[in-house]
């Protein structure tokens, strides 16, 4: 069984996510989107939440399964026999880091990183970039899928 791991906050999930998650899970038998649970940062939305954006957004993907988990990343690899992580690399900015990561993520367990390019119309978009333009009432709404978009609008109604 080939796994995948496709890790991120996913605060919330966006159409760039989407876009490597959906070429992505024909690569493997299966591939999850973990969702980092990180206790010291806030999200605007609950682990809970995010669990259920993607979910919904994937439920399409027979092979796809969303979970969540805290620590290092690759020990939740090794727990689950997942030998691949791929990761979304929207422009140069994205690789420095994430080169690094996975050079130790690999002496760490052995486990590799696959970078995946975005395609270029979702280059610009980061969760936390889309939160702050529809906080200040920009339109975000192709950047998101719809049932997302409104949760957002929601969310944000709710804190105005
Ligand atoms: C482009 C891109 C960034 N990230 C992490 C951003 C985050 O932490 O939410 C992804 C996670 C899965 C698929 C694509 C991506």
């Amino acid at each position: 069984m080939r796994r995948a791991v496709c890790p991120g906050s996913f605060d919330p999930v966006t159409n760039g996510h989407l876009d490597i998650i959906g070429r992505t899970a024909p690569l493997f038998d299966e591939l999850v989107v973990a969702v980092l649970v990180n206790k010291s940062k806030k999200g605007m939305f609950t682990l809970e939440e995010r669990i259920e954006m993607l979910a919904e957004q994937t439920a399409a993907y027979p092979n796809v399964r969303v979970d969540s988990f805290h620590g290092l990343l690759v020990d939740y690899c090794v727990a689950h026999d997942i030998r691949a992580i791929v990761k979304g690399i929207r422009a140069v900015s994205d690789f420095d880091y994430e080169l690094q990561m996975a050079q130790m993520n690999h002496r760490l367990s052995g486990v590799d990183t696959l970078f995946m390019p975005t395609g270029p119309e979702f280059s610009f978009i980061a969760s936390s970039l889309v939160k702050e333009v529809a906080t200040f009432g920009g339109d975000v709404a192709h950047l998101l899928p719809a049932a997302v978009h409104e949760r957002l609008l929601e969310r944000i109604a709710e804190h105005a």
